[in-house]
C-alpha cells in the first residue's frame, strides 16, 4: 500500500510525527528522497506537495494520502475521507479591505476575487449568487487588494495574523479544513488501510489521556474510586505482602491536576502519570 504524505512545508513534519506514532517508522528516508520504506514491508511512502496529493490517491498512484481538505475540495477529485488527523487547521475566508466599501458578500456583484483556490471560490460564488471575476495566483493574495487587481480575497486562515498586518477584514467563511486522512474508493476498505485507520485513531484518542498509577491503602479504594472521574473503573491489583493495592486508571489530560490532589488526599502515594502512545478503543 502506497501513502502519499506532504514532503515539504507545514505539514511535513506532523505527518511524518504521526506515522511514526502510529507505528509506521520510515526506514531510509533521506532529505530530497521522495519515496521511503517503512517497518511495514507492506507500506511504502512518497513525499509529495501537499496540493498534490489529492491528484496521487485519485489516480490510483497512492491508495492513500495526507493533505488538507482545501486542497481535496480544490482539486474536485472524488476521495474517501477516513480520518480527521486534527493537525493543519485553517480556514478559507472572504475577505476586504478593512477601510473598503466592501462589507458584506453581495457588495462583491460586478466586482473581482484573488485566490489561489479558484474552483471553491467559484463554487462559493455561484452558491451566494453573486456575479464576480476570479484572479488566480499562486500565493502572497493579501497583496492583491491594494493594488487593484481586485477588489477582495479568497484565502487561508488560521491566526488572523497575515490578514490583519495587510489591513484586511474577514467578510464571510467559505470553507472548514483541516489535514485528514483520505483513500481512493477503490481502497477504502482495503484491510491495510483500515489497520491504518485503526492506528491513527489510536494514537488521536491517546493525545489527551494520561495512565496514573499509584498505590492505595486498601480500607482507602472506596475513596480513590470516587476521586477519579468518569473513565471505566481503575485497574486495582495486590501489591504482594502488604495491605496496600496497585491502582492504575486512565485520565483526561485535563483533570490530571485536580485528580492527583484529590488521590494524594485520599490517601494515595507513589503517584505516577505517564503519557499514552496510542488507545485502541
Ligand atoms: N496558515 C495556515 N494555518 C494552518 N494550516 C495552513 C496554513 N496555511 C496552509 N495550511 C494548510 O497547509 C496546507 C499546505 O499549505 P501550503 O500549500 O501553503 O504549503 P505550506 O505547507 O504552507 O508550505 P509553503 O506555503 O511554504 O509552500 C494548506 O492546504 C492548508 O491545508
Ligand atoms: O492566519 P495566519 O496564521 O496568518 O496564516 C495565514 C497565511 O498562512 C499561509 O501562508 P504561508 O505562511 O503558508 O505562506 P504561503 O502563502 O507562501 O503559503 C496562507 O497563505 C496565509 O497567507
Ligand atoms: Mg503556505
Amino acid at each position: 500500500m502506497r501513502i502519499a504524505v506532504p514532503n515539504k512545508g507545514r505539514l511535513h513534519d506532523p505527518s511524518v510525527d504521526l506515522l511514526e506514532r502510529a507505528g509506521l517508522h520510515i526506514e531510509s528516508a533521506a532529505d530530497r528522497k521522495l519515496y521511503a520504506d517503512t517497518v511495514d514491508p507492506e507500506v511504502t511512502v512518497l513525499f509529495a506537495r501537499a496540493a498534490d496529493i489529492p491528484e496521487y490517491v485519485a489516480d490510483g498512484a497512492a491508495a492513500v494520502g495526507i493533505t488538507g481538505r482545501d486542497q481535496v475540495v480544490e482539486s474536485g477529485c472524488d476521495l474517501v475521507e477516513l480520518v480527521d488527523l486534527e493537525f493543519g487547521r485553517c480556514r478559507l475566508v472572504l475577505a476586504a479591505p478593512e477601510e473598503g466599501d466592501i462589507t458584506s458578500p453581495e457588495g462583491l456583484a460586478g466586482g473581482s476575487v484573488a485566490t489561489e483556490f479558484p474552483r471553491i471560490t467559484r463554487e462559493y460564488l455561484e452558491r451566494e449568487g453573486i456575479d464576480a471575476d476570479v484572479v488566480e495566483v499562486t500565493g502572497a493574495t493579501e497583496l492583491t487588494p491594494h493594488v487593484e487587481m481586485a477588489d477582495a480575497i479568497v484565502d487561508i486562515t488560521s491566526t488572523g495574523t497575515t490578514l490583519r498586518m495587510n489591513r484586511l477584514a474577514v467578510i464571510d467563511e467559505v470553507l472548514d479544513s483541516s489535514v485528514r486522512l483520505y483513500a481512493h474508493p477503490d481502497y477504502a476498505d482495503d484491510p491495510k488501510v483500515e489497520q491504518l485507520v485503526t492506528a491513527f485513531e489510536s494514537v488521536l484518542a491517546a493525545e489527551d489521556k494520561r495512565y496514573v498509577m499509584m498505590n492505595v491503602p486498601r480500607e482507602r479504594l472506596d475513596d480513590v474510586r470516587e476521586v477519579i472521574p468518569g473513565l471505566d473503573g481503575p485497574t486495582v491489583m495486590d501489591v504482594a505482602g502488604d495491605d496496600t493495592v496497585a491502582v492504575h486508571v486512565v485520565v483526561d489530560e485535563r483533570d490530571v491536576f485536580e485528580v492527583i490532589n484529590d488521590l494524594k488526599a485520599v490517601g494515595a502515594s507513589g503517584i505516577l502519570v505517564t503519557e499514552i502512545e496510542r488507545l485502541v478503543e
